[in-house]
């Protein structure tokens, strides 16, 4: 209240120095500064941090800082001459992983990684984050923007104490920042102990804050809000969400998008993160997670086989189940979130996970395993087969083209036995036959009836005829390119909920990406047994 006072005193003299200028030189200049600073009276009136338009990764874009030079420039002067006269240093430790520290700069970086801080939480609105990029640093960043003297709203203290649990799941520690490490940082670190030693009071927690860092101190709204807080218990989300990721998926991808990930997901949800190793059976993973942690989601990171394998463990219990589409394919992401998620997977896939919208989708169950796209035998398997990690590795979802390429042309015919709903078995030889429940239209060898529909309750089959060499290409390229009236189909197609197929010997077949055997296989559709989350 006291600043917005002050702003808007300040905002009135500019403009009734503006009038008085005006006509002569001084006129462009003073309007400049009182629309500056009317903005910001604007901002703390209305409580409204994001006016400075900081971005994730902390940048203020040139615009805004063109606009508020004027305020700006005294704001780096104030903090200039108030960090020049601080008699502490830096930034200072709380606990083994926790540190509260005014404005860093690139001369504190060997500092940090002195003390293994790894992951910086920056709550100013009006500086750039950080004079150097994070991320080039190594460093893990978010930004909360909160405007100086003001309180987070409970909201945003619920984003931050998230991301801090979050990053030190991740055995991270942590520095949260405001401009002189006073009042902001002062009141997410005080909080944050308070969220994880309920026997503090208010005042111990702060104490412990101010033996370390002597200047820190809460101003008379800071510390209100934060008492009211304290008694409503109101720190953290009341939602938790349980990530399983498989780290090495899409050559690593969770690397690349972790901080985008964690950033996003903790505005929501308190995280756990487990991690898959090459020797985890994901579904009993997915399993214990649930029993031990009880979420309100689990949401799995990885390839479609990651995907189908935490499906498997958590169809059965009540809960929702989030992707991130973090595999080389992503052809689950593709159906369920839209053609969007090629271009942009993961703000899609976060986006979806927080709008906390859900659709009911089909589950196969084939001999025993939970799958969600399809299961295939002939090219699908050998073009899965072909795709090895390490061709993913190099050339990505060109893997899977080349590999189905020359399944095509090695145009090797298979025999089995198979019967539709429990009918009679027939003998069938063909080159290709796929059982879908999902599939998005890049899965060519899926659509002899169309894009299979995820929610219907029933399998689609495509079975591929054996065709002389050469003619193969033509009947794969008739299942993408649009119908010929009259022109009379080679491929068979099929809708049942259940499929039992009996090979001679052991067949390889493929499951939703992943490669296994067995001398028969049974697929029965399990009818909305999953909740999914899916964009609004
Ligand atoms: N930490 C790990 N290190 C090595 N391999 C792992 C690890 N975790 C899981 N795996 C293996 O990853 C495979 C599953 O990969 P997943 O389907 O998630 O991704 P992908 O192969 O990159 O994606 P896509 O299916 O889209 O090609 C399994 O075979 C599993 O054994």
């Amino acid at each position: 209240m006291k600043m917005l006072k002050y702003y808007l005193f300040a905002s009135l003299c500019l403009a009734a120095l503006t009038i008085h200028s005006i006509g002569s030189w001084l006129m462009l200049p003073l309007a400049w500064f009182t629309v500056s600073i009317s903005l910001v009276t604007f901002a703390y009136a209305t409580n409204y941090p994001h006016i400075f338009r900081k971005h994730g990764t902390g940048k203020i874009p040139w615009y805004i800082t063109w606009l508020f030079w004027p305020y700006l420039g005294c704001v780096h002067l104030y903090n200039a001459i108030e960090r020049g006269r601080d008699v502490v240093d830096a930034f200072q430790p709380l606990t083994d992983n926790l540190f509260v520290a005014c404005r860093l700069f690139p001369s504190d970086v060997d500092m940090l990684k002195a003390e293994g801080i790894e992951a910086i939480l920056d709550v100013t609105a009006e500086f750039d984050g950080l004079n150097w990029s994070a991320e080039q640093q190594g460093l893990h960043y978010l930004n909360i923007p909160v405007l100086d003297h003001q309180a987070p709203t409970s909201e945003q203290l619920a984003h931050g104490m998230a991301w801090i649990a979050a990053q030190h799941e991740l055995k991270r520690k942590v520095v949260v920042h405001c401009a002189l490490g006073r009042g902001r940082s002062v009141f997410f670190c005080t909080a944050y102990l308070l969220a994880t030693n309920p026997d503090y009071t208010v005042r111990e927690a702060l104490e412990k804050i101010q033996n370390r860092r002597e200047t820190a101190r809460l101003n008379k709204h800071q510390l209100k809000g934060l008492t009211k807080l304290h008694h409503s218990q109101n720190f953290t989300h009341s939602e938790q969400a349980a990530l399983v990721i498989n780290p090495v998926s899409g050559s690593g991808k969770w690397f690349t998008y972790e901080n985008d990930i964690v950033g996003m997901l903790t505005e929501k949800y308190n995280l756990s993160i487990h991690f898959t190793e090459k020797e985890t059976d994901v579904a009993a993973l997915a399993k214990q997670i649930m029993s031990d942690k009880q979420p309100n989601i689990i949401i799995a990171g990885g390839g479609d086989g990651t995907l189908a394998s935490v499906a498997h463990g958590v169809h059965q219990h009540d809960v929702l189940f989030g992707i991130l589409p973090l595999g080389t394919a992503n052809s689950l992401a593709t159906v369920l979130l839209g053609s969007l998620s090629k271009i942009d997977p993961i703000n899609r896939a976060c986006e979806a996970i927080l709008a906390g919208k859900t659709k009911p989708i089909d589950i196969m169950n084939c001999n025993g395993r939970t799958a969600l796209l399809a299961a295939a035998v002939g090219f699908g398997q050998e073009m899965i087969e072909k795709a090895g990690r390490e061709e993913k590795n190099n050339s990505g979802q060109l893997a899977y083209i080349r590999g189905l390429w020359q399944a095509v042309s090695e145009n090797k015919p298979l025999n089995f036995r198979v019967s539709f709903d429990g009918a009679e078995q027939s003998q069938i030889e063909c080159v290709s036959l796929v059982v879908a429940n999902a599939a998005p239209k890049t899965t060519i060898l899926a659509q002899g009836h169309g894009e299979p529909i995820y929610d219907d309750g029933k399998l689609d089959i495509t079975i591929l005829p054996v065709e002389p060499d050469g003619a193969q290409n033509l009947t794969v390229a008739e299942l993408i390119l649009p119908k010929l009236d009259g022109k009379p189909s080679n491929i068979r197609t099929e809708q049942c909920e259940k499929i039992n197929i009996e090979f001679e010997q052991e067949q390889h077949f493929a499951l939703d990406g992943e490669v296994l055997s067995a001398k028969s296989i049974e697929i029965v559709i399990q009818k909305h047994a999953l909740n999914v989350m899916v964009p609004n």
